[in-house]
């Protein structure tokens, strides 16, 4: 028997998975460098750091210049300068990958019930869903700051079980990455992996999932297909 039969939930990720985020990341990172006095990156060098939220982001972007104990004391002014850069262009050169918005319907439309779950800020997070029109989709949103553990924890993805009063087995978890697989693997959940978007630099097939789908429209037809 397949592990998508029976499945009545799905847990969507948001940066890599839904939205391209990388170009708002690298004009936020930026500004918060040039305001610190640091040259500009790439947004090559900034998609291997995205994916464990915000502090670590940072650390990371700082730690490319500076040694550990000035990481640490340029810490907050960075954190700061990059909230204020980020709030202020959140979605503006993001944009939706193809057949999310169809992905999306397609599972409403099958009867599964939607949640979002994000390693990003739930500040930032609330106005991108909005400003993309993708809120409309999800009953619970979870950022990486709206629990005590962010992913690849499994915590998120047992609270949403628990708020949709289901086991995990019957949620699948659906992301870009492998922060996104550890955390459903050890919350018990199934899940699937998006080839497109950023995995740290690795490739995706060294990521323990239960099948790779081209698109959230694809991961529809195959759990459709299951059920
Ligand atoms: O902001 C991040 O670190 C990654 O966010 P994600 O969990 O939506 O991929
Ligand atoms: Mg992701």
């Amino acid at each position: 028997m397949s592990v998508l039969a029976g499945v009545r939930a799905a847990i969507i990720d948001l940066d890599g998975t839904m939205l391209d985020t990388i170009p708002d990341f690298h004009v936020a990172i930026n500004s918060m460098r040039e305001e610190l006095g640091l040259a500009p990156i790439t947004q090559e060098q900034i998609t291997l750091m995205v994916g464990k939220g915000s502090e670590n982001l940072i650390r990371a972007v700082l730690a490319l210049d500076l040694a550990p104990d000035e990481v640490e004391a340029r810490f907050a002014q960075a954190m700061d300068a990059y909230q204020r850069h980020y709030l202020s262009i959140n979605g503006q050169f993001s944009s939706l990958y193809p057949e999310v918005l169809e992905g999306l319907s397609a599972l409403k439309q099958q009867g599964l019930r939607l949640a979002c779950v994000t390693n990003k800020p739930i500040s930032f997070t609330t106005p991108l869903l909005a400003a993309k029109g993708l809120n409309s989709y999800f009953e619970v949103v979870y950022g990486g700051d709206s629990l005590a553990r962010k992913k690849p924890d499994p915590l998120p993805l047992q609270t949403v079980c628990a708020d949709f009063g289901l086991p995990a087995a019957q949620v699948v978890a659906i992301g870009d990455s492998s922060n996104d697989a550890q955390a459903a693997r050890a919350a018990g959940c199934p899940v699937l992996t998006v080839p497109y978007g950023y995995n740290h630099g690795e490739a995706i097939h060294t990521i323990d999932s239960d099948g790779i789908v081209d698109t959230l429209l694809s991961a529809a037809t195959l759990i459709r297909s299951q059920n």
